[in-house]
């Protein structure tokens, strides 16, 4: 098994859409999914270098793990379902403090799950790599998602019925600057809100590789000094090692 050169981590509360995202962006499919136990990795191959990919749980009985998961990460995607004000409060009360462990040069994206639901441009997203929908599919989820028939199409109708949005940019730029308060991060000199907070849809795959891609790109300066390092001072990254153990899938979990 390749070892990974960085370690970027999902974090948030469940049922925000962590393990759709990741599945959205490395099998390029929304599928069903079962609440995640423990975490769960993916190794992700970026040019010349493995980033590895970690699903964590967003249970409450799983919060102890959390931190552990952080540890030695270059980047932390603190995840929330635009329809829920609440997993939005959660990620500040409940998650950032675990990312202490992570490294001092983390980066850390805020992202909005679920936009389908709240925003015609993301539901009607196409993934260039998924199937493509016809216009019976959406309605159909339409009327699964508000329990009554879509009304007669008209140019300007939307194919699906939309949730009110619970969190608008505005709240996730403002937790971002937080963010940064808490790890003594000036704003000045830190990535911009702008670059960092992003709406999603796994659904739909809506801004899924814009926000992976981005992050595999900034961490590529991690990636460099660690390897510096170890160029410097050879050693066996034996939490890393025992991490990933005898895995010898591309994915596992613990
Ligand atoms: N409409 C919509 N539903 C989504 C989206 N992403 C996830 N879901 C649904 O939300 C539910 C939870 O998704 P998961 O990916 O399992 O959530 P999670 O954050 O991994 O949850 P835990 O593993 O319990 O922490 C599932 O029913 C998904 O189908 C999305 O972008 N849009
Ligand atoms: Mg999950």
């Amino acid at each position: 098994m390749k070892k990974p050169d960085v370690k970027i981590v999902l974090l948030g509360d469940m049922n925000v859409g962590k393990t759709s995202l990741l599945h959205r962006y490395m099998e390029r499919k929304f599928k069903e999914t079962v609440s995640t136990v423990g975490g769960a990795f993916f190794l992700k191959q970026w040019g010349p270098y493995n980033i590895s990919i970690w699903d964590t749980a967003g249970r409450e009985q799983f919060h102890g793990l959390g931190s552990m998961y952080c540890r030695g990460a270059a980047a932390v995607i603190l995840t929330y379902d635009v329809t829920n004000w609440q997993s939005l409060a959660e990620l500040e009360e409940r998650f950032l403090s675990l990312t202490d462990t992570a490294n001092h040069d983390c980066i850390y994206a805020l992202v909005g799950n679920k936009a389908d639901l709240t925003d015609s441009k993301a539901q009607l997203f196409q993934d260039s790599d998924g199937p493509v929908k016809d216009r019976t599919e959406c309605e159909e989820e339409c009327e699964v998602l508000s329990g009554c028939p879509t009304p007669p199409a008209s140019p300007t109708s939307l194919p699906g019925v939309m949730l009110r949005k619970q969190v608008i940019n505005e709240d996730a730029v403002a937790l971002y600057g937080r963010i940064l308060r808490y790890k003594g991060l000036d704003e000045k000199s830190s990535l911009p809100a702008e670059k960092m907070c992003f709406e999603t849809s796994a659904k739909t795959g809506y801004n899924v590789d814009t926000l992976f891609e981005s992050l595999f790109d900034l961490v590529l300066p991690s990636i460099l000094r660690k390897r510096h390092e170890n160029q410097q001072s050879p050693t066996v990254d034996l939490e890393e090692c025992r991490a990933l153990g005898s895995k010898k899938a591309r994915s596992g979990c613990c």
